[in-house]
């Protein structure tokens, strides 16, 4: 395949950036030994890129990430790519805004995943990043598209840029792979505050409209 000189540049630029944030998930520890991915859209092409299968995260380097189409055949790259690949290029394929995917089995958020038990929004932190719930979506088995069916239906309809699969983890999107990444991160704190917040009692529901207000602030005037 002849690729531009754009989509060439972009895919360097993807390699460094999805590499680097694999260094996002060890600093906030959502992630032990080789379990959690990030990858990212190629914009302008068919293409993402993601991170090799099963190679520690000390290891990780922008040349050895690899690059596939939105069916997840490797175009480039000498490893075999993440387990997931199939499942984030079907995210791809069908939410069209979506630019970047990370996997993670956070502990507080994949114990929410383990019990299937959507995270209540009682934080305005939550009310920030996810509008509302944090959703739950079906068990699927890891490998084929399985898992990127579950994570399209459970969030195509939803405010939420993270899901937690049945008795399995973290998927979270994003505009692109760092916003994806930072999703994931909060994902997993609201899960241990609110999970923290239930030993001690009933945590109190924020109610809907003040939800949306929340939200509408944090996602159009917060920040620079
Ligand atoms: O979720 C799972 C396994 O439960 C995998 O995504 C995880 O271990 C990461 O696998 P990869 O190293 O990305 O192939």
């Amino acid at each position: 395949m002849t690729l531009t000189q754009d989509v060439q540049a972009t895919i360097l630029r993807l390699r460094r950036e999805v590499s680097a944030l694999h260094a996002e998930l060890t600093r906030y520890e959502l992630v032990v030994w080789t379990a959690g991915n990030v990858s990212a859209r190629v914009p302008g092409a068919d293409m993402m890129v993601i991170k090799p299968s099963g190679v520690s995260y000390d290891d990780l380097t922008p040349e050895n990430m690899v690059v596939t189409d939105l069916d997840g055949a490797v175009l480039e790259g000498d490893l075999a790519p993440s387990s997931d690949t199939a499942a984030q290029a079907y995210v791809y394929r069908h939410l069209p805004e979506v630019g970047g995917v990370v996997h993670t089995h956070s502990t507080y958020a994949t114990a929410w995943a383990a019990r299937a038990e959507p995270i209540p929004c009682v934080l305005t932190m939550m009310a920030d990043e996810f509008g509302g719930e944090i959703p739950v979506g079906p068990f699927a088995l890891i490998g084929d598209d399985s898992i990127g069916r579950g994570i399209v239906d459970t969030l195509r309809d939803s405010n939420s840029p993270a899901v937690l699969m049945q008795n399995h983890g973290v998927f979270a999107i994003g505009k692109d792979a760092r916003s994806a990444v930072k999703a994931a991160v909060m994902c997993e704190e609201v899960a241990r505050t609110t999970h923290i917040a239930r030993q001690l009692g009933e945590p109190v529901p924020i109610p809907p409209d003040q939800i949306a207000s929340l939200f509408d602030r944090y996602q159009n005037a917060y920040g620079q």
